[in-house]
């Protein structure tokens, strides 16, 4: 996908993408100083990272009230869909740096009231239950859900951008956990895929965490 395709698949008001358009400087400002995403990557900013976190929106339902979003990092794809979907957003980010970004750029987007950053290991962060939970370049599946399952309800999305890997993976996974997965097919680029899943549980005998 083109930056011009990209910038034509978001169709969002004049004033989300004045905003956008303020995130993207913010993010190349602060790139010059710490290193959130790739020099490469920000030359096609809208397919790489803005469109290629908004796209997850076409498997949300429309009733989702809270989101989480597992090592955000520079904002993708947790921040990006918190500026484009209502309801309330949780933002895990180990390193302080991050963090920091994250909470101006929740200001600049103008999501701060209902966007929370959390500055913790996704370990230790606190229990609450979310019916989405987002992963982008976090962890391999079987870690992923591991980690993500005390978030979980069996209602819960699942929402994970993965790259070619995304069938490997998946079928590494099927031997610890069981659900409804699908693998969908990436709108940014043609080798990447996207688990989606629901009703995710452990099979009996599987890995615990804690
Ligand atoms: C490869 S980056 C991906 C960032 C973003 N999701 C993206 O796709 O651009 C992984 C991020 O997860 C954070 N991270 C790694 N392990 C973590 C953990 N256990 N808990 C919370 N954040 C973690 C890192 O600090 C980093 O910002």
């Amino acid at each position: 996908m083109t930056e011009e395709e990209a910038r034509a698949a978001l169709d969002v008001p004049r004033e989300t993408q004045a905003r956008l358009e303020a995130f993207i400087r913010f993010l190349t400002e602060e790139n010059a100083r710490q290193n959130l995403v790739s020099r490469a990557s920000l030359e096609q900013v809208w397919a790489r990272h803005i469109y290629d976190s908004a796209q997850l929106l076409r498997f949300v339902p429309a009733d989702t009230s809270r989101w989480l979003d597992l090592g955000t990092g520079a904002g993708f794809p947790g921040l990006i869909v918190a500026a484009l979907f209502p309801g309330r957003f949780t933002l895990i980010e180990a390193r302080r740096l991050r963090v920091e970004f994250l909470r101006q750029g929740a200001e600049i987007l103008g999501i701060e009231g209902r966007v929370q950053v959390v500055q913790a290991k996704v370990e230790a962060a606190p229990d609450a239950k979310y019916g989405v939970i987002s992963a982008r370049a976090f962890a391999p599946l079987d870690k992923l859900l591991l980690l993500g399952e005390r978030f979980a309800t069996p209602e819960t999305q699942w929402l994970l951008p993965k790259g070619r890997n995304a069938k490997s993976e998946l079928e590494a996974a099927h031997s610890s956990w069981q659900g409804d997965f699908s693998l969908e097919p990436s709108l940014t680029d043609g080798d990447a895929q996207i688990i989606v899943a629901r009703g995710v549980r452990r099979k009996s005998g599987g890995k615990r965490t804690r």
